[in-house]
């Protein structure tokens, strides 16, 4: 992890806006955390005309483009009396960008694991640029950070990824580590690079909050823009992450075939492992949607077994080794049922964390993804930088990286969904267990 004081740019103040009739704020707790724009250390920068005034498809919107004192607000269950509380800029076109669309050169990058929807994320961003904007130099960088330094760069036009969103992957292929600011940072002056479209999760976010601080120290005219992507749904803030009902519906296949497998012999016991590092939306959501789950175990839920699910490891990106908790539990419980229970049982393990991984988004998520890469590219070509964006209560906003970066989204224990997921297996609260195991050491 990041240490917290690195995490280059958190802006919590009262309203700053953009235009000139603006109100000086009430003291009505109203705050908008901002995002960095290109103007705030390079004051003179020219602006132009959105040329999306001049298209057509654009021309029936009633309201082309987002007002720049539109707010997206954090917490929409609120009290009569509560504070106006915390706001993200309302992602969309603005009526003036700082780039012309011929003076453009912007580059996209994938880092991390896979998830459903990154061809459709990169698709979009070239689509979007290229339709909205008439901006035709698009580059690739090819396999993750490392790629800026270390591989030359693909041409991407509408042509190359056309159909790409029908396939799982990512068509600029991916890594883990290799990241290294400076060089990232020179590689982008020395090709001329102004827009930097970052594609990955929350280690990939903090590598893009870095390439913006140094971007920022350079005094470079470079729109850093982040995609928040990740199977595992923990991104804070945002409303949910791409390719996430994608997983949920494939890892309702496995479940099925557990079922079905262990319905058709006797003292059948179907175990299926799903992907999230620490934090069990897939597993929870999975588990709601098909209701055939006797129990779902998540990292949130401690429960206690004998033995050590973890290594001391870590991949490239220094994220901790993991041993595969599935096969370990899949022994322990044939364990538990010929020597203590004696009785023997038909165990099916199922593990289909790959196959949920790589394959290409439903429409739902492509219509998701389509929006998240339309937004990045407005919020670039307005000048804005150093910025995530994402649904925040079903509406597209533009949010400081820092704040989806500096913690995870987890299941919570105390929430309805839990709930109903308890209500749904009748499974035991393993959190009651726990604490009423922790009162009992105690008493001893
Ligand atoms: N703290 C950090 N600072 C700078 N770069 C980082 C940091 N953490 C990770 N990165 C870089 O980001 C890239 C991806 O990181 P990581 O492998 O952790 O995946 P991720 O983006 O978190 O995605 P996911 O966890 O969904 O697979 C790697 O190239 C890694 O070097
Ligand atoms: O095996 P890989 O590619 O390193 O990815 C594994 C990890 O990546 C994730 O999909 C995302 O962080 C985790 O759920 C999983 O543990
Ligand atoms: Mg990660």
């Amino acid at each position: 992890m990041l240490p917290r004081n690195s995490v280059p740019f958190r802006q919590t103040q009262p309203i700053r806006c953009q235009s000139s009739n603006q109100q000086p704020a009430k003291d009505d707790g109203f705050v908008i955390e901002d995002v960095p724009h290109l103007t705030d250390f390079l004051s003179n920068l020219p602006s132009y005309p959105n040329p999306l005034k001049q298209s057509q498809a654009y021309a029936v919107v009633k309201q082309t483009f987002v007002s720049t004192d539109d707010v997206v607000a954090q917490k929409v269950v609120v009290q009569k009396d509560d504070p106006r509380g915390v706001h993200f800029r309302r992602a969309g076109p603005r009526e003036k960008v700082y780039f012309k669309s011929d003076e453009v050169r912007a580059c996209i990058v994938t880092c991390g694991g896979l998830c459903p929807g990154i061809n459709t994320v990169i698709r979009e961003i070239v689509c979007g640029l290229n339709y909205m904007y008439g901006v035709e130099d698009i580059l690739g960088i090819e396999g993750g950070y490392r790629g800026f330094y270390s591989k030359n760069t693909l041409r991407l036009t509408p042509k190359v990824v056309n159909d790409i969103h029908k396939r799982g992957g990512t068509f600029l292929r991916t890594s883990r580590g290799g990241h290294d600011t400076n060089k990232i940072v020179d590689n982008i002056q020395d090709r001329g690079i102004n827009q930097v479209y970052i594609i990955g999760g929350d280690g990939t976010q903090k590598g893009a909050a870095l390439i913006y601080k140094e971007v920022e120290k350079r005094g470079l005219q470079v729109a850093v823009a982040g995609i928040p992507k990740t199977i595992d749904n923990d991104i804070a803030v945002i409303d949910k992450s791409f390719g996430f009902d994608t997983a949920v519906e494939e890892a309702q296949r496995a479940i099925n075939a557990a079922h079905v497998e262990v319905e058709s012999v006797e003292n059948g016991v179907g175990i299926v492992k799903l992907m999230g590092r620490y934090s069990g939306f897939i597993a929870l959501y999975a588990t709601l949607a098909s209701r055939d789950v006797d129990c779902c175990l998540v990292p949130e839920s401690p429960f206690y077994l004998e033995g050590n699910a973890s290594v001391d490891g870590k991949d490239a990106s220094g994220n901790k080794l993991l041993l595969d908790v599935g096969l370990w539990l899949t022994e322990k419980i044939k364990d538990h049922f010929t020597k203590v229970q004696k009785m023997a049982i038909n165990t099916k393990y199922i593990d289909p964390t790959y196959m949920i991984r790589a394959i290409p988004s439903n429409a739902s998520d492509n219509i998701y993804c389509t929006l998240l890469a339309q937004s990045a590219v407005h919020g670039a070509m307005a000048g804005f930088s150093g910025f995530t964006v994402g649904p925040v209560n079903s509406r597209h906003a533009y949010i400081p990286i820092s704040r989806v970066t500096e913690t995870q989204n987890t299941v919570s224990l105390t929430d309805r969904m839990w709930a109903r997921l308890l209500a749904s297996t009748n499974q035991p609260s393993f959190l009651k267990a726990m604490s009423c195991m922790k009162e009992l050491i105690k008493r001893m």
